[in-house]
């Protein structure tokens, strides 16, 4: 077995057995994913002023307690509304060995939402990373920014991969990797920046559909709803026509297309990261971790896209059809996880297309 590399299913489920991961409640059947385990709301969230960071002398609890403004009962459901920043107590707590760190994410449904969240540890200096050998309490800061939701105990908007060492793959490594497994559809690939290039997709015959655009003042969003909600009511269709690019206008959500299939080999888990932080005009993606086993051919993936959540800042900007917008990198993973994204586990966006979150009802 590998030494270094992020932990698969099995691995996980051994840090529950061992106590370096406690669960308040049962842990659900299909809470551990392949290379990650889905992260619960606790039974009650926080209204706070602001968003914050505890800090390395701080613990949120007591941060909480001087920026907390209402607290709510999660326990039969709860409404979170658009624009406002929660803090959440999470079901999951850890006692880490000294040598394994985690990192969160939020799941692809989640940033499909466009609800914003990002886990906190007792002083955290970063959020989403979770240090070696950390032991206490997890916290999510939950903001929902196009659509209010209703969320209550047991929720899942986030994730946790845990890893030892660091086992990324250099660019000569993806090259290789490329040749034997094909990770991208497009040849040759775009490998520059420690990642495979992704771009946009805005092609597409006059009248075909590209993307789509949030609603304002929508109804609310039950998370834990599937093919619930009625597309158009918070959606608004976006067709080609003219020059294959799209006015991003500020302040709105977009959902988007990679222009290349992408694949994530059995051994490996991959993670979208942005393009160019300073390229500062939008930004893509909030959700970016994909699975052993997406796109791959047995796992039922032929021609998986990645879906791009977007969202153009202070000024319109103009995407162009081709644009890079994010690159893929690839971790090793510790071993081979029991059970892949795909057909083992009735996962939702295998051998996806344009494809909005698994709320609405397919159309
Ligand atoms: N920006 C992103 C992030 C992820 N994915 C893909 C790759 C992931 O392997 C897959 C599922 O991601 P999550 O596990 O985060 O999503 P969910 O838990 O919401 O879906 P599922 O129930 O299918 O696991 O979605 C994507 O297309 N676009």
């Amino acid at each position: 077995m590998r030494q270094t590399g992020i932990l698969p299913d099995t691995e996980i489920a051994a840090l529950f057995e061992s106590g370096a991961l406690a669960v308040s409640r049962a842990l659900d059947h299909d809470q551990i994913q392949p290379a990650s385990l889905d992260l619960r709301l606790g039974d009650r969230a926080w209204r706070v002023r602001a968003s914050f960071l505890p800090g390395p002398n701080s613990l949120v609890a007591d941060k909480l307690d001087r920026l907390k403004l209402h607290e709510i009962d999660l326990a039969n459901g709860a409404v979170l509304e658009t624009g406002c920043v929660y803090i959440v107590p999470l079901l999951e707590s850890l006692n880490l060995p000294a040598g394994i760190s985690a990192s969160a994410n939020p799941k692809s449904s989640t940033g499909r939402l466009d609800i914003f969240t990002r886990v906190m540890t007792d002083r955290g200096q970063e959020f989403d990373k979770i240090a070696p050998g950390y032991g206490g309490p997890l916290y999510l800061e939950v903001s929902p920014r196009t659509f209010p939701i209703v969320v209550r105990t047991g929720s899942r908007l986030s994730q946790i991969r845990f890893r030892t060492g660091n086992a990324l793959l250099t660019e000569d490594e993806l090259a290789v990797l490329h040749r034997a497994e094909t990770l991208v559809a497009t040849d040759p690939p775009n490998i520059s920046g420690g990642g495979i290039a992704l771009s946009i997709d805005l092609s597409g015959e006059a009248g075909s559909l590209i993307g789509y655009r949030g609603k304002h003042h929508t109804g609310l969003v039950d998370v834990d709803r599937r093919a619930a909600h009625e597309v158009l009511d918070y959606w608004e269709p976006l067709y080609a026509h003219g020059a294959p690019e799209l006015v991003l206008d500020p302040d709105e959500f977009y959902i988007l297309v990679s222009q290349e299939a992408v694949h994530v080999p059995p051994l490996y888990a991959a993670e979208m990261t942005p393009f160019d932080p300073l390229v500062g005009e939008f930004r893509v993606h909030y959700a970016g971790f994909f699975d052993p086993g997406f796109g791959h051919s047995s796992a039922g993936g032929t021609g998986s896209r990645a879906v791009l959540e977007v969202r153009s800042h202070e000024v319109p900007f103009i995407l162009e059809h081709g644009q890079i917008v994010g690159r893929l990198v690839y971790e090793h993973m510790l071993k081979r996880p029991k059970a892949l994204y795909g057909v083992d586990l009735g996962s939702n966006y295998q051998a996806q297309g344009l494809k909005l979150s698994k709320h609405f009802r397919p159309t």
